[in-house]
């Protein structure tokens, strides 16, 4: 698969003798995929993004669009657009003035122009609303025209940073819906910005984690969740209870961290045993209900563990939780790194 994007060694210090915002990024952003940066607030995605986008330079690394070094080049030589959080868009012209615009700037004829602002248009479901104005449209409804403005150009690069996040949960859903199919349908390339893991699951091809300026992990979002990196990913994407291995017990403390999704648990007797299956026996001490199935919180002396499951108990009650061991992830207490299993 040939790369859209490709950053190489990328560090970014804004003040000099500060500490590095940005340390050694490298990644690759596979044409015609979405590749999603995943992090925490402040852990320098945006700047990453602005680096790409050409409105921050880096204070070192190179940057490859379509194998073209586009390191010293202005924004508008690198083929790119850019989605912001906030719309953006034009007050005074309607929305297919708006959409139509890039085209207008790039020079393409009236009846080109309106042609492919109706087929984004139609895409995002806004066909209806091309003679509104901005002010006469809701949240959701202004981010997806900003979507079709920053599309209908065709870049060969497509930056979004946390489009969906001023949105309510509903609209948020239909539109990660919508920004997949409008991408499938166009074939761009997206880079997409989120600190939402469930935003990064399921619109990613590729999801990049970020923390403290490096990347922590990166690939295919089923692999990253089924063999985190470290401790930090498994808690970032999903849940998984993180407790001392119990057979590892060292002088000075634990040398291991078992690491098990709660969704990974069941309740003994309730499904097949196997002879290395996990088992924990503690005291039931609290219930959350999810709706379709609840959170187990079971006490096993000083820990805690969490599972998923759809049954009930009465508090106080003695529960056997298993786990099947391709389930169980163990990590470096110290380090949190994965260890090689
Ligand atoms: N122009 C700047 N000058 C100095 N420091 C900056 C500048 N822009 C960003 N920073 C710092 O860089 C760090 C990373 O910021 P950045 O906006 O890239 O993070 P982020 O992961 O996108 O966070 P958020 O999700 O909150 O937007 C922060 O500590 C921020 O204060």
């Amino acid at each position: 698969m040939s790369a859209a994007l490709t950053v190489q060694s990328v560090t970014k210090t804004f003040r000099p003798g500060e500490p590095r915002i940005l340390d050694d990024i490298t990644l690759t952003a596979d044409a015609g995929r979405i590749t999603t940066i995943l992090g925490e607030s402040g852990c320098g995605k945006t700047t990453l993004l602005r680096i790409v986008a050409g409105l921050e330079e880096p204070s070192s690394g190179r940057l490859l669009i379509a194998d073209r070094d586009v390191t010293r080049l202005a924004p508008v030589d690198r083929d790119v657009a850019m989605v912001f959080q906030t719309f953006g868009l034009y007050p005074a012209k309607t929305v297919a003035k708006n959409i139509e615009f890039p085209l207008k700037m790039a020079k393409v004829a009236p009846a080109e122009r309106r042609t492919r602002a109706a087929e984004v248009a139609a895409i995002m479901h806004i066909e209806h609303l091309m003679n509104r104005l901005p002010a006469e449209l809701s949240g959701g409804q202004r981010q997806r025209v900003g979507i079709c403005r920053a599309l209908v150009r065709r870049p060969r690069l497509l930056l979004m940073d946390e489009p969906l996040s001023a949105l309510d949960p509903k609209l948020r859903n239909e539109l990660r819906t919508e920004i997949v199919a409008l991408q499938r349908a166009i074939g761009s390339t997206i880079l997409y910005v989120t600190h939402d893991q469930t935003e990064a699951m399921t619109m990613s091809d590729t999801v990049v984690v970020m923390r403290g300026g490096r990347i922590e992990q990166a690939g295919p979002p089923d692999k990253v969740f089924a063999r985190p990196a470290s401790t930090y990913v498994a808690e970032f994407l999903g849940n998984m209870n993180l407790n001392p291995a119990p057979d590892v017990e060292r002088a000075g403390g634990y040398a291991e961290t078992v690491g098990i999704r709660p969704e990974h648990f069941g309740l003994a007797g309730t499904r097949p045993a196997a002879e290395d299956d996990f088992v924990v026996s503690g005291r039931l001490e609290r219930c959350e209900l999810l709706g379709a199935d609840r959170i187990l919180h079971v006490r096993a002396g000083e820990i805690l563990w969490r599972a998923r499951v759809d049954a009930d108990a009465p508090i106080g009650d003695e529960i056997t939780l298993v786990a099947s061991r391709d389930q169980v992830h163990t990590f470096d207490t110290e380090t949190g790194a994965r260890r090689a299993t």
